[in-house]
């Protein structure tokens, strides 16, 4: 595969931008290789500058659930373009996009709009400390929630990938204010509300925390969740920003039947346009100004172009048969893995669910950061750079979740499946 363009622009890159990518685990440092540089998208394929095809898994790190450039949000935004590209006032089509993820979202009364998820997990816990008057947020090891200063301890996804899951330049001030735990520990919750009930605002989580790979609650981790918050007055705040209508239309809450206080959202609302979002209870979110004291704002907040992106995805995902279509494709992906992982006797960890998978280079039970981290990376990287020869981009770190969209083609999968396959025997 040749793939000098894309090198050449990574020098050139790293010459003028942070490791030559705005965004850590877009470089591929943990897989040791040269990120391969879009020249364009479609469907489920991405081209790169030096015109390699690839079967893209990463979905854009979400959004594209419908796949890349899918006709019909390339046509309303075009004509939304055509009206202007923000004003700064409000618009028809915010109202559109908000009654739009109230009615999907049963524990969502009221919400605002932002212009990514980081903005949505930052506003919710400045809401819920407001809205409580308590200083500490407990949050689980693991989880990310993007680059929030109180919330980048103990983080997955790029923080993890790039050996800081406590960032530098976060005061010891603010970090003492987060309490970091491990997944799925109810007694580790049980204890730290012992300590500090009366002064714990909230406790944020990724419900699937799918940023230190993909895994699950188990023995009702979320009603324990659910409960103790109600009992000590502190609020529950789910970040579905990686969730929220990719798995159904009402995201991990609807699953389990759970009401958080507080929902985050982005990613797919955004259609592939810059978006987040919070919202929930009326009295909670009443507390956001200009109604209350809770400061919140945004200039491209609501953005026309990136509403009407979103809005065109939600309506598809609403009038098409596009969830069970992820959920057949997802099983076919699974099935042909498990027979890949049989076939090579690996005992590999292997978790899915709807169209989310992750593949763990570990035999263990993964439940927690500390099981995913006994993943093997030895084996992560040649298996990477395998299916990366072979046109399929799988993510350039074990830490990260795999997403399958509607555009994907069953022959895409069983592409995949060959490709994985092949890779496991090639890591032996
Ligand atoms: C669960 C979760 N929350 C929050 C974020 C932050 O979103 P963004 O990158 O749009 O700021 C991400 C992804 O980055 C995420 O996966
Ligand atoms: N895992 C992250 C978000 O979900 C990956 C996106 C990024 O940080 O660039």
């Amino acid at each position: 595969m040749n793939t000098s363009l894309s090198q050449q622009l990574f020098t050139r890159g790293k010459a003028v931008i942070p490791g030559g990518v705005n965004s850590p685990v877009r470089a591929f440092k943990l897989v040791d290789g040269t990120p391969f540089f879009v020249r364009s998208a479609k469907g489920a394929h991405l081209r790169d500058e030096d015109g390699n095809d690839y079967i893209d898994y990463i979905g854009t790190w979400g959004p594209a659930i419908l796949g890349h450039a899918p006709d019909k949000i390339i046509a309303a935004v075009g004509d939304a373009i055509t009206r202007g590209l923000g004003y700064g006032t409000p618009t028809a089509v915010e109202v559109d996009m908000a009654e739009t993820i109230v009615r999907w979202i049963p524990s969502i009364d009221k919400v605002r709009m932002t212009s990514s998820g980081t903005e949505a997990t930052m506003s919710a816990i400045r809401l819920a400390r407001g809205y409580t008057g308590r200083k500490y947020i407990i949050k689980f090891e693991g989880c990310y929630h993007g680059h929030v200063d109180s919330l980048l301890v103990s983080a997955g996804s790029g923080a993890l990938t790039c050996g800081k899951p406590d960032s530098a330049g976060v005061p010891d001030a603010f970090a003492a204010l987060t309490i970091a735990l491990p997944y799925n520990d109810k007694e580790a919750v049980r204890q730290a509300f012992a300590a500090h009930g009366s002064d714990i605002a909230a406790i944020i989580l990724e419900p699937y925390p799918a940023n230190a790979g993909l895994y699950f609650p188990k023995d009702n981790f979320l009603e324990y969740l659910r409960d103790i918050t109600a009992r000590h007055g502190a609020l529950l705040i789910f970040d579905e920003v990686m969730t929220g209508f990719r798995l159904g239309k009402d995201g991990v809450q609807g699953i389990h039947g759970i009401t958080p206080d507080i929902t985050c959202l982005g990613k797919v609302i955004g259609g592939g346009l810059p978006v987040g979002a919070f919202g929930g209870r009326a009295d909670i979110m009443d507390c956001v100004s200009p109604l209350g004291p809770v400061y919140q704002a945004g200039t491209l907040s609501g953005n026309p172009i990136a509403m009407t992106a979103g809005l065109t995805q939600l309506r598809e995902l609403e009038n098409t048969d596009a969830y069970s279509r992820l959920e057949n494709l997802g099983a076919r992906l699974e099935e042909g893995i498990r027979k890949a992982l049989a076939d090579t006797g690996n005992p590999f960890t292997f978790h899915r669910t709807g169209s989310m998978f992750c593949l763990f280079f570990t035999a263990k039970e993964v439940n927690n950061l500390q099981d995913a981290m006994t993943a093997s990376l030895e084996q992560y990287r040649p298996f990477f750079r395998s299916l990366l020869e072979q046109g399929v981009y799988f993510a350039p770190s074990p830490y990260e979740t795999g997403f399958i969209s509607a555009a994907h083609t069953e022959s895409d999968i069983d592409h995949t499946v060959a490709a994985v396959a092949r890779a496991l025997k090639s890591i032996g």
